[in-house]
C-alpha cells in the first residue's frame, strides 16, 4: 500500500486528479471507478481544471459508480446520480451513455442489481477505483457486518451513516433507509485503488483500516489484500500515521 499525507487539501486534490489524468491521457477508453460524497469533489474540481485547459479528453472513458440511494425519485437533488452531473459530467465530455449508476428507483431492485452486476462482468475491469471512506470504515455502502457481498445488493443503512449524511437532507427522516451498491468483490477486481480520507474525524478508522486485522466489520480493512493501493490523506486523516 502507498500511504501519502498532505499537508493541504490542495495538494491531495492535485495528486490525485493528476493520478486519474494520467490514466485518461494514456489509456483514452480507461474504465474509471468513481465515488459520491464530499470526499472527492477537490478531485473531481481537478479533472475540470485540467479538462478546460484542454489537456483531457473524456470522450471515450466509462464510469462506474460505486452506489445509489433507494428510493430517491429520478432528478431528486440528493441522487448520486445529480451529484455526479453537478459535481464532474456536466462540465466535461464525457458520453453520458457511458456513465453508469445504479438505479436506486428501480422497480425490481434485484434485477437492478443483476444487471448492474452484468455490466461489470465479462470484459470490463475498472481501471481505477476511487473510494472515499465512511466513519464507521465502510466503502461505497458497504457496511460493517459479520460477512460482506461480493456483488451489488441492496443494503440497509445504518443509522450512524443516515446520521452523517443527514447533512445533506433537509431532515435525518429524508435520509433513504437502503442503497445499492458494489460488493467488495467488485471494488477489489479494479487494478488500481484510490482510496481518499481527509478530516481527524476519520484519523482513527483510516488508521485502523490501514494497519489493523482485516475483518468484514471494518469494511475498508479489505483494501489491504488488494495489490495496488494508493491512500491519499490529509493532514489530520492521517494524524495516527506520523505521531
Ligand atoms: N456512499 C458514500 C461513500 O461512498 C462515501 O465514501 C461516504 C463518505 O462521505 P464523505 O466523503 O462525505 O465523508 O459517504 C457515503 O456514505
Amino acid at each position: 500500500m502507498n500511504i501519502k499525507i498532505f499537508d493541504t487539501n490542495e495538494e491531495l486534490d492535485q495528486v490525485g486528479g493528476n493520478i486519474i489524468a494520467s490514466l485518461v491521457q494514456t489509456k483514452p477508453h480507461a474504465v474509471l471507478g468513481l465515488a459520491t460524497g464530499s470526499t472527492p469533489i477537490g478531485i473531481y474540481e481537478q479533472l475540470i481544471f485540467l479538462f478546460k485547459k484542454g489537456l483531457l479528453d473524456f470522450s471515450q472513458v466509462t464510469a462506474f459508480n460505486l452506489d445509489e440511494y433507494v428510493g430517491l425519485p429520478e432528478g431528486h437533488p440528493e441522487t448520486y446520480r445529480t451529484f455526479m452531473n453537478k459535481r464532474l459530467y456536466s462540465h466535461i465530455n464525457i458520453n453520458m451513455n457511458r456513465t453508469h449508476i445504479p438505479n436506486g428507483d428501480a422497480p425490481d431492485l434485484e434485477a437492478e442489481c443483476r444487471r448492474y452486476d452484468s455490466m461489470l462482468a465479462g470484459g470490463t475491469q475498472i481501471d481505477l477505483q476511487l473510494l472515499g471512506l465512511g466513519h464507521n470504515g465502510h466503502i461505497g455502502f458497504n457496511e460493517p457486518d459479520h460477512a460482506l457481498s461480493s456483488g451489488t445488493h441492496v443494503v440497509d443503512l445504518k443509522e450512524e451513516t443516515r446520521k452523517a449524511n443527514a447533512r445533506f437532507f433537509s431532515s435525518i427522516d429524508e435520509v433513504p433507509n437502503q442503497a445499492i451498491t458494489m460488493g467488495v468483490g467488485s471494488i477489489l477486481k479494479a487494478k488500481m485503488i484510490m482510496l481518499v480520507v481527509r478530516g481527524e474525524s476519520k484519523a482513527e478508522i483510516a488508521h485502523q483500516a490501514l494497519t489493523g486485522p482485516i475483518t468484514t466489520e471494518l469494511p475498508a480493512s479489505l483494501l489491504q489484500t488488494h495489490p495496488n493501493v494508493v491512500v491519499l490523506l490529509d493532514k489530520g486523516a492521517g494524524k495516527y500515521f506520523y505521531e
